[in-house]
């Protein structure tokens, strides 16, 4: 791999990151502080667990669909089987969901975008899964302590998707090599923005 090579790959997986990102960090930025009132709370709360998963259901496929564009445009994922993509994206996409969801947290209040408001883990009680939403309010919380850049974040994202251990991969070799010059581009980007 050339340093070119690597900055080649770097860009186009940063251009396909901002490019599939349902939201940009400054229309992010301008809702972070619109939460939802007492009523709306309620009503979310008031839904029936089916409702609820329903409404959030919709949403995160949504955010899944963006990551299969995303995955589209990450060099070397299109010369894979498509078993192998298929096995890829059903294993790593809702991983990038969630890591790509602390552009949509605001640590400073607990809460996260959803419904176009920022939400705190109260709005889904109706979910009756408060450890399940525990745990993706405390892993965005975690990514965002990382404070990746956008470029660590889209090189991190196809990292987690690009996976030569997820399970039932045909060619899992032809994987691992697609995973190597993904990683050699994160380092180059975490080595580059020091
Ligand atoms: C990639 O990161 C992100 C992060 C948040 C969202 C998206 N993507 C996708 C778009 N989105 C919207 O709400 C859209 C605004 C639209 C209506 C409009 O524009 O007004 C609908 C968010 C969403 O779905 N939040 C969401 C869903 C969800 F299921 C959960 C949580 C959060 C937290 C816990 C659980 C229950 C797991």
């Amino acid at each position: 791999h050339s340093l070119r090579n690597i900055d080649e790959l770097c860009a186009s997986i940063v251009r396909s990151h901002r490019e599939t990102s349902q939201y940009r960090l400054e229309e992010l930025q301008a809702l972070k502080w619109k939460v939802f009132s007492r009523e709306e709370i309620q009503a979310y709360q008031s839904k029936t667990v089916d409702e609820m998963w329903q409404h959030c259901a919709i949403r995160l496929t949504d955010a899944v669909q963006y990551v299969v564009e995303f995955a589209k445009h990450v060099p070397g994922f299109r010369m894979l089987s498509q078993n192998d993509q298929i096995a890829l994206l059903k294993t790593g996409s809702m991983e990038v969901v969630l890591v790509r969801m602390c552009r949509f947290f605001n640590t400073e209040n607990n809460t996260v975008f959803f419904d176009g408001k920022f939400a705190g883990t109260e709005v889904f009680k109706a979910l009756a899964c408060g450890d399940l939403i525990a745990e993706v309010f405390e892993f965005a919380h975690g990514m965002c302590a990382l404070k990746l850049t956008e470029q660590q974040l889209a090189l991190f994202s196809a990292l987690v998707l690009i996976n030569a251990d997820r399970p039932s991969l045909e060619d899992r070799v032809r994987v691992q090599r697609v995973q190597r010059s993904v990683e050699l581009g994160l380092t180059h980007i975490l080595h580059r923005d020091k």
